[in-house]
């Protein structure tokens, strides 16, 4: 069974049409790369998913369960989490308040100004530091954490939830060049060590195709709200409709195939 059956989603705003017969499945510990130039409809497949916008048409089923008509609170306790391209945290706190905070709330607790420091809580937030390496950490208060940093923060805080399905928003956006493929190398390594039974499914967006090719098992191609393309990296990304649409433009120079 996949983790996640998006069946013939559709979504219009007035007379844009932000999603059309869109059809995907993504397998447990499956990586999806979501990938299309600005307007093509990547932000409105997630925000479908994470119950944020209701498709028109079309059913999204998450572990054989229908979640279509789920609020995204419920949405998130029946295991979608998401990070944001912009990380959402708390400046003044620090990073281990941070995941305490996120951790609490992915329980349906009442999100305290200073979360509440109970032992396994606060050993579980070092576990998933450790995982990203971010123990060093763990006492800074977050303005003082460089962009990488946060961005790691960020993602480790959506894993506290146990998540079945991971959507990550460009992981690497605001990385410099040097430190992308480690950023990434981090994440997957965490992912896998997180997951219950496999690694935590994954839906990511990325306009970066060298990050494209080296972590995403698949590829899903956007294009004026469609997927014009869904395969692996290797396939997709030498599509001519995808080479025309999405990667010939403004990310040419990053195809190298
Ligand atoms: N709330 C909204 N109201 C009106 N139009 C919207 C809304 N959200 C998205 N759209 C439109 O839907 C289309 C798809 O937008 P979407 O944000 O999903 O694209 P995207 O692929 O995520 O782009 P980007 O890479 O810039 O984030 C665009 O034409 C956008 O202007």
């Amino acid at each position: 069974m996949p983790v996640l059956s998006a069946q013939g989603l559709r979504r219009s705003f007035g007379a844009v049409v932000a999603a059309a017969d869109i059809h995907i499945d993504v397998a447990r510990g499956e990586r999806l790369c979501l990938i299309g130039s600005n307007g093509a409809g990547k932000t409105t497949f997630v925000n479908m998913v994470t119950g944020y916008l209701k498709p028109t048409e079309g059913r999204i089923v998450l572990a054989g369960e229908d979640i279509t008509a789920r609020t995204p609170r419920e949405i998130t306790r029946r295991g979608v989490a998401r990070s944001f391209q912009i990380p959402q945290l708390c400046l003044q706190m620090t990073a281990l308040e941070n995941m305490l905070l996120a951790l609490h709330c992915s329980r349906g607790q009442r999100a305290f100004l200073r979360p509440a420091r109970d032992a396994a809580s606060v050993m579980r937030c070092r576990e998933l530091l450790a995982a990203f390496s971010l123990e060093a950490h763990a006492q800074r208060p977050v303005r003082e954490l460089p962009g990488g940093v946060r961005k790691l923060l960020d993602i480790a805080m959506a894993l506290t939830a146990q998540p079945l399905l991971l959507l990550l928003d460009e992981p690497t956006s605001g990385v410099s060049g040097d430190e992308k493929f480690a950023t990434m190398d981090t994440v997957m390594r965490a992912i896998e060590r997180t997951g219950s039974e496999a690694a935590v499914t994954l839906i990511f967006v990325e306009h970066d195709m060298d990050i494209v090719r080296r972590y995403a098992h698949r590829v899903a191609a956007f294009y004026s709200g469609r997927v014009i393309a869904l395969g692996a990296p290797d396939e997709v990304l030498v599509n001519a409709d995808v080479r025309r649409h999405v990667t010939g433009g403004a990310h040419a120079t990053k195809v190298t195939a």
